[in-house]
């Protein structure tokens, strides 16, 4: 079966820096995985990896059926769609759009609308609006929005090209928690849409039900990726964050705390028992 992401002995270098290395990682058909992993980890390098914007500097990659280095990779990047806070920063270019005119821009992956819309793309955003529970926010211009609610708006805007994979880069930060909950029903919604979600957060309360599987990251190697349960544990976890921490799981979500058997100092820990 074809893998949705496949990636062999990857790795990635910028100026004798090993940011990515031995990187082995397959996504398949049906499967949602969240990326976690410190600052600095190598998240953002992996994505752009993913997405082809950057080229890894050894190995083999294939997304969506396309071998890099053997296909043409823009027509990849129509087929993933990807919302990150950084989207945000064009706020300036959406701030007088109303909610369903920006959802409808989705259809041209870009920002603002630029090329023709039709009945049926008008049809569209408006399904995704009563999906998304947007509707009571229908004529309303971007800059009045709250913070949630434009997340929620450029995740539905994300949904029109109807990408086979979707990013979402921290989703949540930022949010209170009313509003992060509000975000993370809809993984629920896109789980609905038939494309493969890639999650990155730093947070383990935001792996939903819907989140199928983890990959752990540190100083850009693999720690462990495969199914959540079996990579949320309290060793994986504590030896991708570099501080002692417990899991525990409540509706089958995992919460963290911090242990307190072990303490820190600006040189490593120390046993506080
Ligand atoms: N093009 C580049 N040239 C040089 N260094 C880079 C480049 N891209 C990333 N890095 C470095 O690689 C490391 C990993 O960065 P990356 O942005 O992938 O981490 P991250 O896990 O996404 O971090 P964060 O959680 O802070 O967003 C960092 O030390 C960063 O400075």
């Amino acid at each position: 079966m074809e893998k949705v992401v496949s990636m062999k002995d990857v790795s990635f270098r910028r100026n004798k820096q090993e940011i990515l290395s031995g990187v082995n990682w397959e996504i398949n058909k049906d499967e949602h995985w969240a990326i976690l992993g410190l600052n600095g980890s190598g998240k953002t390098s992996l994505l752009n990896i993913v997405t082809g914007y950057q080229m890894p500097t050894t190995g083999d990659v294939t997304v969506l059926g396309r071998q890099f280095g053997k296909s043409y990779i823009p027509d990849l990047r129509k087929e993933i769609g990807f919302v990150s806070s950084a989207l945000e920063r064009f706020s300036e270019v959406l701030d007088y759009e109303t909610v369903e005119e920006i959802v409808v821009s989705g259809k041209f992956a870009s920002i603002g609308l630029y090329e023709e819309v039709t009945e049926e793309d008008w049809e569209k955003a408006n399904t995704l609006i009563k999906s998304f529970r947007l509707d009571y926010l229908i004529g309303k211009r971007y800059h009045l929005l709250s913070q949630g609610e434009k997340r929620r708006v450029l995740i539905a805007r994300s949904l029109m090209s109807e990408p086979k994979i979707l990013i979402l880069d921290e989703p949540c930060s930022g949010l209170d928690i009313l509003s992060r909950e509000d975000v993370l029903l809809l993984t629920k919604e896109i789980a609905n849409y038939n494309c493969h979600l890639i999650y990155v957060t730093h947070h383990i309360e935001e792996l939903v039900e819907e989140i199928s599987h983890v990959l752990l990251l540190r100083d850009g190697k693999i720690v462990a990726a495969g199914p959540k349960s079996e990579v949320v544990t309290d060793e994986l976890l504590t030896e991708t964050f570099g501080i002692s921490v417990g899991v525990h799981w409540e509706d089958n979500r995992p919460w963290l705390s911090v242990r307190k058997d072990i303490g820190w100092t600006k040189f490593g820990p120390v046993e506080t028992k």
